[in-house]
């Protein structure tokens, strides 16, 4: 569904032909959506028709009143929005870390110093890991899983330094290049986490939409609402692996070797998916 979302579509050249649908995405769309309704209806259905208290989120959306169709759609957002960009995060993380020991190394002795090894990272340990937050925060620089945030439609007329944007002209914001734009960071192109830590050059720049150099979230009214589950997600993810496994690359490859390629579409994925294999440390 993400690729079908992330296609070139010759509607958006020419919008009076969209409603023939001439590569056929929208049916394709349908069709994925349809599946995946399959899925979750009959859950839906079975948790309205139980008695129930209000626990997690889908009960939360019955007894505020949403119908099953209100609440199945909610559900493709959700999970349009949170199953690739996460992922991505994760696979560029380990991309950078594999691509540059020394950080990786660095990443590592953090958690040893505060955790035996054998432990379970949980949520709680994250704010005792700046190293490895500042990790995730410069995977996110280089690597934006929404390059071009979701797109935006001028409400009116309006001048932005010199360039006329029309009233429902649809605007992107490619804040990937922006993040790696020599005139707001220093080595752009490195990946350097030292630079969000304390006293490093950007340790004040945070991702909540206030530092417009830096927007991998987006920013404003319609900024990333899952954004506080996201980075919890990502860094207990990686911390998990970092302090639970060696890694190494499959056998006559070194780090030099490793691509950073990246592939077309409205995510960010990686051309050549990161393979690595795991060792158990303890
Ligand atoms: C690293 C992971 C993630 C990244 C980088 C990310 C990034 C983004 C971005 C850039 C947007 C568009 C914001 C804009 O255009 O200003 C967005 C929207 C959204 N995200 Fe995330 N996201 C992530 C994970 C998640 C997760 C885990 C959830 C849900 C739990 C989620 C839920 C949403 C929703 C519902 C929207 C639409 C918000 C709206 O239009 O009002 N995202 N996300």
């Amino acid at each position: 569904m993400m690729e079908l979302h992330g296609a070139l579509n010759i509607s958006d050249l020419y919008p009076a032909l969209g409603f023939l649908d001439l590569q056929g995405l929208r049916k394709r769309t349908a069709e994925c959506v349809s599946k995946l309704r399959e899925l979750w209806d009959p859950i839906v259905f079975r948790r309205r028709e139980s008695a129930r208290g209000t626990s997690d989120f889908l009960d939360v959306l019955l007894d505020s009143g949403f119908s099953d169709k209100q609440i199945s759609y909610t559900f493709v957002e959700l999970l349009a929005a949170v199953s690739d960009t996460t992922s991505a995060t994760m696979e560029w993380a380990m991309s950078e870390l594999i691509a540059n020991p020394k950080t990786l190394t660095a990443c590592r002795q953090e958690l040893d110093d505060k955790f035996p090894k054998g432990h379970t990272v949980k949520e709680s340990d994250l704010a005792q890991l700046p190293y490895l937050r500042a990790c995730v925060k410069e995977t996110l620089r280089l690597h934006p899983p929404a390059p071009l945030l979701l797109p935006r439609r001028a409400a009116k007329d309006c001048h932005v330094m010199g360039y006329t944007v029309p009233k429902d002209a649809q605007v992107l914001v490619n804040v990937w290049a922006v993040a790696r734009d020599p005139r707001y960071w220093e080595e752009p192109l490195r990946f350097k986490p030292e630079r969000f830590v304390e006293g490093g050059s950007e340790s004040d720049v945070d991702y909540k939409g206030n530092h417009f150099e830096y927007l991998p979230f987006g920013s404003g009214r319609r900024i990333c609402s899952g954004l506080p589950m996201a980075m919890r997600k990502v860094q207990l993810a990686v911390a998990t692996l970092v302090h639970g496994f060696e890694w190494s690359l499959p056998a006559g490859m070194v780090a030099e070797d490793l691509d950073m390629d990246e592939k077309y579409g409205v995510t960010l994925m990686k051309l050549n998916p990161l393979v690595l294999i795991p060792t158990p440390r303890d």
